[in-house]
């Protein structure tokens, strides 16, 4: 880079710092002020009222009065926060003002403009010269579409075409042009090489100033209902994934929040490696949550559902259990649309017959019947849907409810209960009675005064009237106590039988083919009843089970709807089966859904295809609504670790590695166990020499991971660390994982603990181990005490390095 250029450029930057800075030193008391003044008002907020309530007019007053001071306050903050937020915005621009700059002369317009891109637009005192343009304004995404040459961009008000003169990058610290590159190519190789150098950090990083002509495709799709992202390990969908929540927070900021959207995250981890990507960008977060925090939330207390940690550990450990076949050939039909269509046909069957209610009883007796509330279920008119019939059910049941408990308070059990009463349960009934007195203060007046002049006692603790009204008090209260909860519980729908009604499915299969108009059935059909039925028998579902147990429970009580959700982001999709997608679009009704994920790294049995032709994602919102882009760059990591990875996968051949070199993997062959540790130990040590800090032994199963820490800890390993499901943030360091909880996140150097047959055998292991080793960003180590995984024995030996002890 001419050194001329490169003074020009320090030389306006030095004087956009000092405009910016100057913004910053103007705005300062202002933003303190308004938050004095709004705090002060917060507190003073009652002196400033004047409270009279003497008559109806001044009560209208003060509550005008009290609406008024409330709205100036709220006025206040709203500036308040807007002005802060612009405050930021500043000073996060400040030590880094912009990253990239495009001159682009319009077709037909005179000057040719200067466009200078960075996290946020900042405007000269004029209000007309963008000084820096936010990365998301459309001007501004021209410098991700295009090299040098002709280009074009889309406004609300049309396309706009021109040639682009010039790209450059710029890495600027602290106030100082580190880098500078003239990019010839869309976005040079140069400043992402240096990026993508750099080591893993325990939360994820933005790509703002990087990012690739395809990924800015996902980013700023804001037409599509449904769009889909296949992209490689590495390619960066978390990252656009992130980019794009950003993006549509700018570009509908007058009408969407960062609550109104949501995404489905694979672990808490992952959910706290990712956090701080929007803050750094200057926004809000939006929702975070995982599927199966909304199962458990909506399950209740009522079942305890397995997670699917749990479910994949059984899958990976139990082979050749009893039950194992059947358990998959069960996970494999729970988690199909035959399944979910089953279910609505069994809910069709429901409304004609087989409903499962549970009567109503107290103290051993059943005021009404299962029976009695089938009949008056089905003697609603047919034509109405499950759910109202029950509704009116429920209003039936409440209305019964009140009849039994004014007939109860006669019931001699009501009399023997009167008997045993303590005295805290009369002091508080007679302490009723005479709080009604006290409370009508005029009525005392009234009375004590009418006895002096019709000259005759009022009835009092002692009259036989006082004495009644005090027992049917007390019998009231006794009854209210018993059926208070019983009212509460018919108001939430337990007088429904969820549980049966999902366990009736399971009884056997000709009964299951009535209920459902099932034709084809898995082979080990009664085995997986009875594995259901005992798991329901205590209180628990498998995984499988959760999202169908759930729907058909909607079906029921009516479907639960979140209409304030605007946008649905899945992560890892391929782990979400076909079913709890039509669960996601039934939940929000109102989102635009984005998936993204890899079936090269589907390792859990209720996988979903993103991109087949018969994908069920496609058929979700239909072909016309839905939009597939595939990412197959992988950024993550050295070429050498891309190409030994993809040729595991059949099909891998297309994923690209970015051109960053680096060692080969190295296969490390032992004789024992013992050993093994030794070497992975003294292999850390080695990369911590090098300056590698993020390292991760990462094994199949959580069994495997905990045999190995143990076993590494006695080797010298004190300092790992063990990560299991219930490991909610991701720390910087050396830490033992399995592969099922690495997902998504990525280390310096990768050591896959046993790459032997028996770990990596079996075909559903394969994109176990690809997903393993694809975490890795610089380093890769493999070891076996023996033969080698298939899946890495097949791979041409000019792709790793062997090395023995
Ligand atoms: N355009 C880019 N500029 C800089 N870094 C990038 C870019 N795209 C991706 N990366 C980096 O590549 C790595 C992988 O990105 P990310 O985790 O988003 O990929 P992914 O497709 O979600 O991966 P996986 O499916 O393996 O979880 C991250 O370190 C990310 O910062």
């Amino acid at each position: 880079m001419k050194s001329k250029d490169w003074q020009e450029e320090q030389g306006r930057l030095e004087r956009v710092r000092n405009k910016l800075q100057a913004r910053i030193t103007e705005l300062e008391p202002e933003v303190t002020g308004l938050r004095d003044q709004a705090t002060d008002m917060r507190k003073r907020f009652w002196e400033d009222v004047t409270i009279n309530t003497s008559t109806d007019e001044d009560f209208e007053e003060t509550f005008h009065n009290i609406n008024q001071q409330s709205a100036v306050l709220a006025e206040r903050e709203r500036g308040h926060k807007l002005l802060t937020q612009q405050w930021k915005n500043l000073k996060r621009l400040l030590p880094s003002p912009y990253f990239g700059r495009i001159d682009f002369q319009e077709n037909g317009s005179d000057p040719m403009e200067q466009i200078y891109i960075g996290v946020s637009s900042f405007v000269d005192r004029d209000g007309l010269s963008f000084l820096i343009y936010d990365w998301r304004t459309p001007i501004a995404s021209m410098y991700y579409d295009y090299s040098p040459g002709r280009a074009s961009y889309v406004t609300p008000a049309g396309g706009i075409e021109g040639t682009m003169e010039l790209k450059r990058q710029f890495q600027i610290q602290n106030g100082q042009i580190r880098n500078m590159f003239d990019a010839s190519e869309t976005i040079g190789d140069e400043l992402l090489q240096q990026v993508l150098g750099t080591g893993a950090d325990s939360q994820m990083k933005t790509i703002v100033a990087t990012i690739q002509k395809e990924q800015n495709a996902i980013i700023r799709n804001d037409k599509s209902r449904m769009l889909i992202v296949q992209g490689a390990a590495g390619s960066g969908k978390t990252s656009a994934a992130l980019q794009r929540v950003a993006y549509l927070l700018y570009r509908h900021r007058q009408t969407i929040k960062a609550d109104q959207i949501v995404l489905f995250s694979p672990n808490p981890m992952f959910t706290s490696y990712i956090s701080t990507v929007l803050p750094e960008l200057g926004e809000e977060n939006m929702q975070q949550t995982t599927f199966q925090e909304y199962i458990d939330y909506w399950l209740g207390s009522s079942l305890r559902p397995e997670d699917p940690f749990d479910g994949i550990e059984y899958v990976l450990t139990a082979q050749g259990t009893p039950g194992y076949e059947a358990r998959l050939q069960g996970i494999q039909y729970k988690t199909s649309e035959a399944f979910l269509q089953a279910l609505q046909n069994y809910g069709t069957w429901l409304g004609r017959e087989g409903m499962r209610f549970k009567g109503i009883r107290i103290r051993d007796r059943i005021l009404i019947t299962a029976k009695q509330m089938r009949e008056k279920f089905y003697s609603y008119d047919r034509s109405l849907p499950l759910f109202n019939r029950v509704v009116l059910l429920q209003e039936w049941l409440l209305n019964e409810l009140a009849a039994l408990e004014r007939m109860e308070r006669e019931a001699p059990w009501v009399q023997e209960e009167l008997n045993y009463l303590d005295s805290d349960q009369y002091a508080e009934v007679f302490g009723t009675l005479h709080r009604d007195r006290e409370v009508f203060d005029l009525a005392e007046h009234y009375a004590a005064v009418r006895e002096k002049v019709i000259k005759k006692r009022r009835e009092d603790e002692g009259d036989f009237d006082f004495a009644q009204k005090e027992e049917d008090l007390l019998r009231r209260t006794i009854v209210k106590d018993i059926f208070k909860p019983l009212r509460k519980r018919v108001r939430k729908f337990s007088f429904v039988d969820f549980k049966g009604i999902y366990g009736q499915l399971f009884d056997d299969e000709a009964a299951y083919r009535e209920k459902t108009n099932e034709a084809v059935l898995p082979s080990l059909w009664p085995e997986i009843c009875r594995q259901t039925k005992e798991t329901l028998t205590r209180n628990e579902l498998f995984h499988e089970d959760a999202t169908p147990y759930l729907y058909v429970k909607e079906l029921i009580e009516g479907v639960r709807t979140n209409t304030e959700i605007q946008y649905v982001f899945v992560d890892e999709g391929q782990d979400y089966s076909a079913f709890q997608y039509e669960y996601l679009k039934k939940l929000f009704p109102r989102a635009r859904m984005t998936v993204l994920g890899d079936f090269g790294q589907a390792i859990f049995m209720q996988s979903t295809s993103l991109d087949a032709p018969d994908s069920p994602l496609v058929r979700l919102y239909g072909e016309a609504e839905t939009r597939l882009i595939r990412l197959v760059r992988s950024y993550r990591s050295t070429r050498e670790i891309v190409e030994f990875t993809r040729l595991m996968l059949p099909g891998g051949e297309e994923i690209a590695p970015f051109e960053r070199g680096g060692q080969k993997p190295q296969l490390v062959g032992l004789d024992g166990g013992e050993e093994r540790d030794a070497q992975i130990m003294a292999n850390i040590a080695a990369l911590r020499a090098e300056g590698f800090h993020s390292i991760a032994v990462i094994t199949k199963t959580a069994a495997e991971s905990r045999e190995a820490y143990e076993s590494l800890r006695a080797h010298g390993g004190e300092a790992l660390q063990l990560i299991t499901k219930e490991t909610q943030n991701f720390e910087k360091g050396a830490m033992v994982i399995p592969v099922y909880l690495a997902k998504g996140v990525e280390f310096d150097a990768v050591l896959i603990y046993d790459a032997s047959p028996a770990a990596y055998g079996r075909d559903n292991e394969r994109k176990l181990l690809y997903t393993a080793c694809t975490r890795a960003m610089h380093r890769l180590y493999l070891y076996s005490t023996g033969d080698w995984s298939p899946f890495v024995g097949a791979l041409p030996p000019n792709l790793y390095e062997k090395a023995s002890n």
